[in-house]
């Protein structure tokens, strides 16, 4: 099995304090993997580390590639959601198609209709004349995930793409990444509600302090005793006719 992305002994130093600490990892196509741990665990560095964007130690095969090919190879949505431009949402979400495009090169017949997949997916057809800094937060993150999503790559990395949507946009942003893993792409999402993450992905890798502590199915890796240790909270979990059901309960600490 091919894999998209191959991570070994990676480490991210911060000063001579190891943030990411030897994670070793491989992704396969058709996977729609949550990334969750608590606040400064390392998520994003993990992240910013296998994409070759923050100076790491092991190996990413991400990180290894030449800049245009990774970006054939991964689409990248940061948390930070900045649109530097007052450009229309459908020229934002064409600019996904860069990395397609020879130097200088108009849009072509596959690069409209990755854009035209994009806006349906995310449901956009409404907002694509709109000015994309004039947007909501919620609207601009929707738009930067459907940027991504032009990119076609068999890779999508979001980190914290659900921060700040309504439920229902959350939940259909969360179905988009399903969708995707289920036509063969993969998905990495980094997500603080383990709610969405227990319901919607097919693995989840925790992390806690730079360490990947488990790395499996959600019923698996939300073992109420492994939730207790890492997150300091009780929860509730079951698996309903209706798919699995996760909810924090109480802190523990
Ligand atoms: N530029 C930096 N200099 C020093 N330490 C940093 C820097 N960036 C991140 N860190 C530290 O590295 C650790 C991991 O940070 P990171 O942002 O990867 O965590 P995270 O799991 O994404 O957190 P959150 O859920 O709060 O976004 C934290 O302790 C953070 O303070």
């Amino acid at each position: 099995m091919n894999s998209l992305l191959s991570l070994r002994d990676l480490t991210v130093l911060r000063g001579a304090c190891p943030v990411v600490d030897h994670i070793t990892l491989s992704v396969a196509p058709g996977e729609c993997i949550g990334l969750i741990g608590p606040n400064g665990a390392g998520k994003t560095t993990l992240l910013r580390g296998a994409l070759g964007l923050l100076p790491a130690m092991g190996e990413s095969s991400l990180a290894a590639l030449p800049a245009r090919d990774r970006a054939r190879a991964v689409a990248w949505m940061p948390q930070a959601r900045e649109i530097a431009w007052p450009v229309t949402v459908e020229r934002l979400i064409a600019l996904g198609r860069i990395p397609h495009l020879p130097h200088g090169a108009r849009l072509g017949p596959a690069d409209r209709a990755a854009v035209e997949d994009a806006i349906a997916r995310m449901g956009l057809d409404a907002y694509r004349t709109r000015t994309a800094t004039q947007l909501s937060g919620g609207e601009q993150a929707q738009v930067l995930i459907a940027r991504a999503l032009a990119q076609e790559t068999p890779l999508l990395i979001a980190d914290e793409p659900t921060a700040g949507l309504d439920p229902a946009h959350q939940i259909a942003t969360m179905e988009v990444f399903a969708t995707l893993a289920a036509e063969g792409r993969s998905v990495i999402v980094s997500l603080h509600d383990l709610g969405l993450a227990a319901r919607h992905c097919s693995r989840l890798l925790m992390l806690n302090r730079g360490q990947l502590v488990a790395d499996g199915p959600p019923a698996e890796v939300l073992a109420p005793a492994r939730v207790a240790e890492v997150f300091g909270i009780t929860a509730f979990y079951e698996d309903t006719g209706d798919g699995p059901v996760f909810q924090p309960m109480r802190v523990t600490r």
